[in-house]
């Protein structure tokens, strides 16, 4: 038996007509683990996911399920359930008819639908609305409903499709939080599409990020959050500084990068190995770790990276404001800062500021 609940090797899908919707798309996923696809709209996760659930043909590549070939295999031979964004549930049925529905159609006997019906009511706590039809039914209620009528089939792996898109704010955080705790609880394989950066984080043990078809980078929440691999990741998930520059050196995995700045030494780099001396590269800095000081007072510190700009607007927000910083040869930088801190040093529009991190919090990535 394979230590991996799902497996894509090289997956590709081509539409006909044309377009090249996912390509070498890898990833090995352990028993047990909570992924999420993220990535701008068009990239390609829904088409990984129904090639996953048999949806959607698969046009080269191999897809495998506790080891075993399931890349030709028809959807309802998959171990696999899929929640949509819209629910899909049945409006003629109550919710108990909509959760048996399923094993009906697989021939369970009508004992073993009434016990695992029953089960996944009282699991999911929705034995109040058991007869209820879905027009009665809230956001919520038909999330769970939904939810109810994916896992009722005992698949190995579930996939969900922008399950919380349709809910409204406080909702969708709860029944994050929900989800997570039933996930973990049932010990079942999730992939979980959603375009929204911080529920992709928030929710994965491993996030893959996609863009135009490709995966940009699959990493722990933390990881990508702080250590991104490419431009793309870099501007798409966090809030990072970006500095362009040209690689100088390269050793012990820390670059010094040559920007308009003067050099930038000590940064972590996992992925600018390929890139030649003189090559272009960017500085990624996480903003939780750039700090803005009156110009002069940031020198002297050694394991420090630098550079200065002018304050042009302070905007208070309560205790923080927010002040923009013009830098020569790039965009202005936004710093949050707190207020007392910035009012203290007395820092107005016009003012010379440094704006500083250490080096090791940074990343170089190629441009
Ligand atoms: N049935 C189809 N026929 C042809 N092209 C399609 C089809 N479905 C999707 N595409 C194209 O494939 C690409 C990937 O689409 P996909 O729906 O997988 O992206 P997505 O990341 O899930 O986007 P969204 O977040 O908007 O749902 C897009 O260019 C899309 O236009």
């Amino acid at each position: 038996m394979s230590d991996h609940d799902l497996e894509l090797v090289k997956l590709k899908k081509v539409y006909p007509g044309g377009t090249l919707a996912v390509e070498a798309f890898d990833l090995k996923v352990k028993k047990g683990e909570f992924i999420s696809f993220v990535g701008p709209s068009g990239c390609g996760k829904t088409t990984t996911l129904r090639m996953i659930a048999g949806l959607e043909s698969i046009t080269s590549g191999n897809l495998l399920i506790r080891g075993k070939d399931f890349t030709t295999v028809r959807a309802e031979d998959r171990p696999t359930a899929t929640i949509f964004q819209n629910y899909a549930i049945f409006p003629h049925m109550t919710v108990a008819e909509n959760i048996a529905f399923g094993l009906q159609v697989r021939g369970k006997e009508p004992a073993e639908v009434k016990r695992r019906v029953d089960a996944i009511i009282e699991t999911l706590q929705i034995g109040d609305i058991r007869d209820a039809r879905e027009s009665a039914l809230s956001g919520g209620q038909k999330q769970r409903v939904s939810l109810a009528r994916g896992l009722v089939t005992e698949p190995d792996i579930l996939l969900l499709d922008e399950p919380l898109g349709a809910l409204d704010a406080n909702l969708r955080k709860s029944i994050q939080e929900e989800l997570k705790i039933l996930q973990r609880d049932l010990g079942i394989t999730f992939i979980f599409v959603t375009h929204a950066q911080s529920e992709a984080l928030s929710m994965g043990d491993r996030v893959v990020v996609m863009n135009s078809g490709r995966v940009e980078q699959i990493s722990e929440p933390f990881e990508l959050y702080t250590r991104p691999k490419s431009p793309f990741v870099a501007r798409f998930i966090g809030r990072n500084k970006i500095i362009e520059g040209k690689l100088g050196g390269l050793s012990d995995g820390r670059a010094t990068v040559e920007t308009a700045f003067g050099p930038l030494a000590g940064i972590p780099s996992f992925d600018a190995g390929h890139v030649a001396s003189g090559g272009a590269v960017f500085v990624v800095a996480p903003s939780e770790y750039v700090e803005i000081l009156p110009a002069g007072q940031a020198a002297a510190e050694p394991g420090y990276d630098t550079i200065s700009g002018t304050v042009s607007t302070i905007e208070p927000v309560g205790q923080v404001v927010y002040v923009t910083v013009e830098l020569p040869g790039m965009a202005p930088i936004r710093i949050e800062a707190y207020r007392d801190k910035i009012e203290g040093a007395g820092l107005a529009p016009g003012a010379s500021v440094d704006l500083r991190w250490k080096a090791e919090r940074a990343t170089v990535v190629a441009a």
